[in-house]
C-alpha cells in the first residue's frame, strides 16, 4: 500500500515529513510519494522553481519508504483527480492511499471532481493545528460521514472499498511553509 502526499512543498519543512512518518506507522503504509506540485491549482502565486523544491524536500524527508517525485511535471497533470487516474492506468496492481493535512479537508471540496476522489482511493486526513473543526465540519466531511472510520481504526481504511476515509489525531507540528516563506528563508 503506498500513500500519496501532494503537496506545493513551497519550501517542504518538518510538518511534511512528520505527518508521513506518522502515516506510515499509524497505516502501516509501504512506502509515501511525495507528489511535489507543479503548482496548485487553487493557488494564484506560482511556487518557487520544481528543481529547488525538490532539493529542499530530499534534504528535509531522507526516510527508506519515502519517494520524493514530480511525476506531475511530468505526466503534464495538476488535478489530483487526474493524477490519481494517470497513476491507477500506470500502476493497475499498486493500491494507493491519499494522504493530506486537515486544512486539506476543509477545502476539499473546491478540488476537481472531489467527490470521485473520495470515491476512488482511501483517504487519510492528518490532524493540524487549528484545522480539526473545520475538518470535520467542512462539507466533503459532511457528505462522507457514513464512510468514516474512527482514527483509532485508521489501519482498516488500506483494507476497505472506498469511500474510506479516516481522521487520524497525532501529536501536531505547527510548520507551515508559508510562515517560512513570510520569514523571508526561502526566496531565489
Ligand atoms: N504542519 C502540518 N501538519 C499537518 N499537515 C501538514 C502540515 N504542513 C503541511 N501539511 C499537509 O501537507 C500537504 C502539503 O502541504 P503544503 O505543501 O501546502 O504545505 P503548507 O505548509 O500547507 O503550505 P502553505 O503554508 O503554503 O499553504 C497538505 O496536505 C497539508 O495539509
Ligand atoms: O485537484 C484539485 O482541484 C486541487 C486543488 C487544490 C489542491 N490540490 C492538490 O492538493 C495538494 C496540496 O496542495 P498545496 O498547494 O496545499 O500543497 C497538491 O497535491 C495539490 O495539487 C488539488
Amino acid at each position: 500500500m503506498i500513500g500519496l502526499l501532494g503537496g506545493s512543498f513551497d519550501p517542504a519543512h518538518e510538518g511534511h515529513a512528520h505527518i508521513t512518518r506518522e502515516a506510515i506507522k499509524r497505516l502501516g503504509l509501504d512506502e509515501v510519494w511525495w507528489l511535489v506540485s507543479p503548482g496548485n491549482p487553487l493557488k494564484a502565486r506560482g511556487p518557487r522553481a520544481m528543481d529547488a523544491r525538490l532539493e529542499r524536500a530530499r534534504q528535509v524527508m531522507q526516510h527508506p519508504r519515502v519517494t520524493i517525485t514530480d511525476i506531475e511535471a511530468k505526466l503534464g497533470t495538476r488535478y489530483t483527480a487526474e493524477t490519481l487516474g494517470r497513476l491507477f492506468d500506470l500502476y493497475p496492481k499498486v493500491r494507493f492511499v491519499w494522504l493530506m493535512g486537515a486544512d486539506n479537508l476543509a477545502q476539499f471540496h473546491r478540488w476537481e471532481n472531489w467527490d470521485w476522489i473520495m470515491g476512488a482511493l482511501p483517504v487519510a486526513v492528518i490532524a493540524r493545528p487549528g484545522q480539526r473543526v473545520a475538518a470535520r465540519m467542512s462539507p466533503a466531511a459532511q457528505t462522507f460521514r457514513d464512510h468514516r472510520v474512527p482514527g483509532r481504526h485508521a489501519r482498516r481504511i488500506i483494507h476497505m472499498d472506498p469511500p474510506a476515509w479516516t481522521l487520524v489525531n497525532v501529536p501536531m507540528r505547527p510548520h507551515s511553509s508559508s510562515e517560512i516563506r513570510a520569514r523571508g528563508e526561502w526566496s531565489d
